[in-house]
C-alpha cells in the first residue's frame, strides 16, 4: 500500500527503480531481533538476498552477523562493519582466492561443502600459519516443500556433504591440523512457509550432532541455515514474517546442549517486503486473444518470475490517483462543476511483460488490473529479496536505480 504523497513522488522519478520502504525494513528487523534474542539465538544476514548499501547498513545496525557466499560478499560484509567474528562463508565452489581472502579477514567460520574443500582450506590455512574455523554443511535429505528450483537439502542437490560421507569427513578432520571443527551447518531451501519442515530439520540436526559426538567431536555451533518464507500474495496484510513461530520450532525441537550456540542465516525474510519494483507502462497492446501491458522494467530488473515462475502482486498505482481525482470531481459536481466524468471499466486481463528480447520476459499472465494507460505507474511488490541483486544489464540495459523512503 502506497501513500498518495509517495505515488506523487514516484511521478517525478525516472523509472524503473526499486523503492525501499525503510520503515518496513526496520519493523521486520525489530521483529526478528526480538523473537530470536529471547532464546539467545544468533542471526546472520544472508547478504546474497540484497547487498544494496543502505539495506545492508540498516541490517548491520542491528548487530546481526553476515552469511556470505563469495569472497566479495565477505569483503563487503566487513567493509559494512559486520564483526568478523560473526561472518560465516558458505558456498559449494569457494575458489582458492576467496578462501585466502576469508582467511586474511579472520572470519568466524567456513561452512564446508565437500571433503576436498576441507583439505584445501587446511592447506591454505597452513601456508598462512592460521587455523580456520569450520562447520560441516550436511545435506540432510529433508524436503523443504518449496519450489524445486530453490530446494537445496535433498540428496540430488549439489549442496553440502551427504550423510553417507561423514565417516570420510571425520577421517579428514583428524588429519587437518589447521582446521578447528566448530559444528554442523544445514540449509535446506528457500521460501519455506511450512513450520513442519523445520521440525523435520531439527530431528535430523539432533541425529547428526549425536553422530559427531559419538565419533569424538564436540559440537559448539548448530547452524540451521535460513529459508523462512514471506507472503508474496499479501504484502500489505502480512508484511512481517512470523519470526515468533519460526524460532519457537527450534526452541522446542532442537536438542541444544549446554555451551552450544544456535545460528540462523536469514535472507529473504528480513528484506523481501521492504521493496517494490516501480515501473511505467510504455505501451498497451489490445489483442483478440491477449492484452499486453509492456513495462519499462523486465527480467533485467527482477528475474524471479521468469526464473522460478515466482508470484508477485502487481498494482497499478496511477489508477489509485485517478480514483481519488474522480472522487474529488464527483464531489465538485455536486457543488456545480459539470465537466464530464471519466468512466473506468471493470478489471481487464493483461499479460504484464517487459521490454527484453526474450519470450519469457513476462511478470505474470492474465493479471486483473484496472484499464491501464501509457505512463501509468506499476508496482511489483515484495521485491526486496533476490531482486536488485539479481539484476543484469542484458540487452545493455541501464543499471536499475534505488529510491528510499525516509
Ligand atoms: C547457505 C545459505 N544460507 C542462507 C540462505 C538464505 O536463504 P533465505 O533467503 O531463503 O533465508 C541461503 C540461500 O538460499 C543459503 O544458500
Ligand atoms: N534467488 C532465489 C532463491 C535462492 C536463494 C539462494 N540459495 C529466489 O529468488 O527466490
Amino acid at each position: 500500500m502506497f501513500k498518495q504523497d509517495t505515488i506523487e513522488r514516484f511521478a517525478e522519478i525516472e523509472t524503473p527503480f526499486y523503492y525501499y520502504n525503510m520503515d518496513v525494513l526496520r519493523q521486520t528487523l525489530d521483529a526478528c531481533r526480538d523473537a530470536s534474542s529471547q532464546y539467545g539465538f544468533h542471526v546472520h544476514y544472508a547478504m546474497k538476498a540484497n547487498f544494496n548499501t543502505k539495506v545492508v547498513a540498516a541490517v548491520q545496525a542491528y548487530g546481526f552477523g553476515a552469511d556470505c557466499v563469495s569472497g566479495n560478499e565477505v569483503k563487503a560484509a566487513i567493509e559494512h562493519g559486520f564483526d568478523k567474528s560473526k561472518v560465516v562463508f558458505a558456498g559449494v565452489g569457494k575458489s582458492d582466492k576467496e578462501i585466502n581472502q576469508a582467511l586474511d579477514a579472520d572470519i568466524f567460520c567456513f561452512n564446508v561443502e565437500s571433503i576436498q574443500e576441507l583439505e584445501i582450506i587446511d592447506g591454505l590455512a597452513k601456508a598462512k600459519g592460521k587455523v580456520a574455523g569450520v562447520a560441516i554443511r550436511i545435506n540432510p535429505n529433508v524436503d523443504a516443500h518449496t519450489h524445486h528450483f530453490i530446494t537445496t537439502g535433498l540428496d540430488e542437490n549439489k549442496f553440502g556433504i551427504n550423510t553417507w560421507q561423514l565417516h570420510d569427513v571425520v577421517v579428514m578432520l583428524r588429519k587437518c591440523a589447521n582446521l578447528k571443527f566448530l559444528g554442523i551447518h544445514f540449509h535446506i531451501g528457500s521460501q519455506i512457509t511450512d513450520m513442519e519442515v523445520y521440525k523435520n530439520l531439527c530431528t535430523r540436526i539432533n541425529e547428526m550432532q549425536d553422530w559427531f559426538e559419538n565419533h569424538g567431536f564436540a559440537i559448539k555451533i548448530l547452524n540451521t541455515g535460513g529459508g523462512l518464507g514471506v507472503d508474496y500474495h499479501n504484502p500489505d496484510g502480512n508484511t512481517i514474517p512470523d519470526f515468533e513461530s519460526y524460532f519457537k520450532v527450534f526452541k522446542k525441537f532442537l536438542n541444544v546442549k549446554p555451551g552450544q550456540e544456535v545460528h540462523f542465516e536469514l535472507g529473504r525474510a528480513l528484506v523481501a517486503q521492504s521493496a517494490s519494483l516501480i515501473s511505467r507502462v510504455l505501451y498497451v497492446k489490445i489483442g483478440q486473444k491477449k492484452n499486453f501491458l509492456i513495462l519499462d522494467a523486465g527480467m533485467t530488473e527482477l528475474m524471479r518470475p521468469m526464473l522460478y515462475q515466482a508470484y508477485h502482486v502487481i498494482e497499478n498505482l496511477s489508477q489509485e490517483s485517478r480514483v481519488k481525482n474522480q472522487e474529488s470531481r464527483d464531489k465538485n459536481q455536486e457543488e456545480g462543476d459539470h465537466s464530464p466524468l471519466t468512466t473506468y471499466h471493470s478489471p481487464i486481463k493483461y499479460d504484464v511483460v517487459g521490454p527484453i528480447c526474450e519470450s519469457t520476459d513476462c511478470f505474470r499472465k492474465d493479471v486483473d488490473l484496472p484499464e491501464s494507460f501509457r505512463g501509468d505507474l506499476i508496482a511489483v511488490r515484495t521485491a526486496g529479496a533476490y531482486g536488485e541483486v539479481m539484476a543484469s544489464n542484458y540487452n545493455l540495459r541501464d543499471a536499475v536505480k534505488s529510491v528510499y523512503s525516509a
